[in-house]
């Protein structure tokens, strides 16, 4: 992928500045060295101390006539001295070592040098420099050694160090010391091999995900934030999908139940939570219908002769946008729009397939494909956010062409090595997603892959239907309080045809407008929540407040609605809905409730709740 602003996880994640000393050890004081024997330069001075010796004490046993006696002394001795140095080098030589091996433990540990560790080699064995079969390092009380891995990481660095396996033999957390041991002459385990070591990796990485996190309810500087939250790294940072990064879009893989769906409903979810209008192609008809009526979500076509002209529209969208940038507008006043396909290759092979079964050509049998690939290319220049959702990552929409527009990559669940590699290439992540809902690999730009698990966010249609008081209650507190999109539905200047030709011909010219279609079962269910009789003043008798309830816009008031206007009025039957001339922002609400009638004068796009006495809906 292109080069990416790397402004993709809440926690900057800025590495270190080499020139920066670590602060924690600004008040650590060097480590004492352990002295054990004498040091190299003492063994060196007593080899010359003895040679001195020998001699003198041959010139002297020559000066008393006693040449033959004083060779005898002279031998030895001077065997002695030539061991003695002999000791002194090679000593010189493990001080090498260890120096070096603290050198680099400094480095994996992270203490500012080597002089803050003492690190004691005992036992020395295996020719004629060794290794020791003993090492105790003692390490400042500043280092966090909490980590369960910390010690064994350590006696990895040692083994790549001396070329020797060590296994831990005591960590005394208390006193900042560890022992390693040569495991050959205890009996002990080695160090892990690569196979365990990763094994190890995996396991902490699975001890630290979570199999289930609950989307937080946004703050209001996430709200104003284009960072799209999408779950937790095994550090418990939060990582998202980041609009303002170069390349905007968003690609969602995994296979069937990874967890695409729910991931979807979540982006959503925040999407609207910011105010932003998000349109919806559900190729499955029925994953994303959750949110249909969620405020601000306009459309959730579900039926394909929809999804056609909701991708044509959002491809309008994009070029009208691109129209007013030529005219003088800046990006800046253009909202994100958010489009999202579920399941795109299934519903471009079934937009292919109408094009045949309507006689069109190849052009028209790729439309799904090329408006995808324009939107890519040219939508975020204009603030037109595509999320795709796809099962296979192999996928001949995903040409590196394509791959350079797509600024967040999340793949849900275990992909094939063949595919990790396809996607990733060299930094393809080592470990494999695990087999648990949500669990997937998400890489932002060029940044290395990361793995998460995905927010829980529940489908509100769903945890209405359960009653799942929590998710209900999630639910209630992640929906936007204020509608600033109304709903869309599709309008043709004809209804459809039976001849495929006719249809998809209706379909090019369509258009979306605000409101519900008379074809759609959606609000025109309201009328559920008059009471029985007809008559106003049966209404006033008891307003019943009893079903299920959402946020809707005032707008979207409808005579027989049953709406909590305020906590004054309380719940209240809508009489009449009528504009106010000369001011287009408000409209006068007549209503009449269990206390009697009133009205008064709303703004349109103040938020209100409406009750659905029955699940008309679904
Ligand atoms: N982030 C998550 N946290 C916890 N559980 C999850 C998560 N995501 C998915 N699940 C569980 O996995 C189930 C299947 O998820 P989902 O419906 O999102 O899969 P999908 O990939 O959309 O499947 P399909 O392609 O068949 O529609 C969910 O009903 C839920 O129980």
């Amino acid at each position: 992928m292109a080069p990416h602003d790397p402004v993709d996880t809440f926690a900057a994640s800025s590495g270190p500045d080499p020139e920066d000393k670590d602060d924690r050890f600004a008040s650590a004081r060097p480590a004492e060295p352990t002295i054990k024997g004498f040091t190299p330069w003492q063994l060196a001075a007593s080899a010359v101390g003895v040679v001195f010796l020998a001699v003198s004490m041959w010139a002297i046993l020559a000066a008393l006539d006693e040449p033959d006696i004083g060779v005898l002394f002279l031998l030895p001795t001077l065997a002695c001295a030539g061991a003695l140095y002999a000791v002194s080098v090679r000593r010189r030589t493990r001080e090498g070592v260890v120096a070096d091996l603290a050198e680099a433990l400094a480095r994996h540990i992270g203490v500012p040098d080597a002089s803050y560790l003492d690190v004691d080699a005992r036992q020395w064995q295996g020719g004629w420099v060794g290794v020791p079969h003993v090492l105790n390092i003692q390490y400042p009380t500043e280092v966090d050694d909490s980590a369960p891995d910390w010690a064994a990481g350590i006696a990895e660095a040692v083994h790549h160090e001396l070329e020797q396996q060590y296994t831990v033999g005591r960590h005394n957390i208390r006193g900042h010391r560890l022992t390693l041991r040569d495991p050959t002459r205890t009996g002990g385990s080695l160090t892990p091999e690569p196979a365990a070591r990763a094994e190890r990796a995996r396991d902490a990485v699975r001890r630290a995900l979570p199999e289930k996190v609950a989307r937080p309810v946004p703050t209001q500087p996430d709200l104003s934030s284009w960072l799209v939250p999408l779950g937790v790294d095994a550090t418990g940072t939060r990582v998202g999908w980041n609009l303002a990064a170069p390349q905007g879009h968003l690609l969602v893989l995994g296979r069937s139940g990874a967890g695409k769906r729910v991931l979807l409903t979540g982006i959503v979810v925040e999407a609207a939570a910011r105010g932003w209008p998000v349109w919806i192609i559900d190729h499955r008809r029925v994953d994303l219908l959750g949110v249909r009526d969620w405020p601000n979500v306009q459309i959730v076509a579900s039926t394909l002769d929809d999804q056609i002209v909701v991708l044509n529209q959002a491809w309008r969208e994009m070029e009208g946008r691109v129209a007013l940038i030529e005219s003088g507008s800046s990006r800046a006043e253009l909202e994100p729009l958010v489009v999202v396909i579920h399941h795109f290759r299934e519903f471009a092979t079934a937009v292919a397939d109408a094009a045949n079964r309507a006689g069109q050509g190849p052009a028209a049998a790729s439309l799904a494909h090329d408006r995808v690939t324009d939107l890519l290319r040219h939508g975020r220049q204009v603030n037109v956010y595509v999320v795709l959702s796809m099962q296979r990552a192999d996928d001949p929409l995903l040409r590196e062409e394509n791959r350079d527009d797509l600024g967040a990559v999340v793949a849900l669940g275990r992909l094939d090595s063949r595919v990790a590699s396809a996607l990733w290439g060299s930094d393809r992540p080592t470990e494999p997603a695990e087999p648990v809902p949500g669990r997937a690999t998400v890489q932002s730009g060029d940044a290395k892959p990361v793995l998460i698990q995905c927010y829980w966010t529940p489908d509100p249609r769903e945890a209405r239907r359960v009653d799942d008081e929590q998710d209900i209650y999630l639910l209630d507190a992640l929906r936007p309080s204020l509608v600033t999109h109304p709903v869309l539905h599709v309008q043709r200047s004809r209804a459809l045809a039976d001849s495929p030709e006719a249809s998809w011909r209706v379909n090019l010219n369509a258009d979306l407008a605000e409101g519900y279609g008379a074809s759609t079962s959606g609000l025109a269910d309201w009328s559920r929540a008059r009471t029985s009789g007809g008559s106003s003043a049966a209404a006033s008798t008891q307003v019943e407040t009893a079903g299920w309830s959402e946020m809707v816009m005032v707008s979207q008031l409808q005579a027989g609605s049953l709406a909590r206007l305020d906590d004054d009025t309380g719940w209240v039957i809508i009489e009449q809905v009528e504009p106010i001339q000369n001011d287009g922002t408000k409209l006068l609400i007549r209503w009449r409730g269990n206390e009697g009638a009133g009205s008064q004068v709303v703004s349109r796009t103040r938020a209100v709740r409406i009750r659905h006495l029955n699940d008309g809906i679904y």
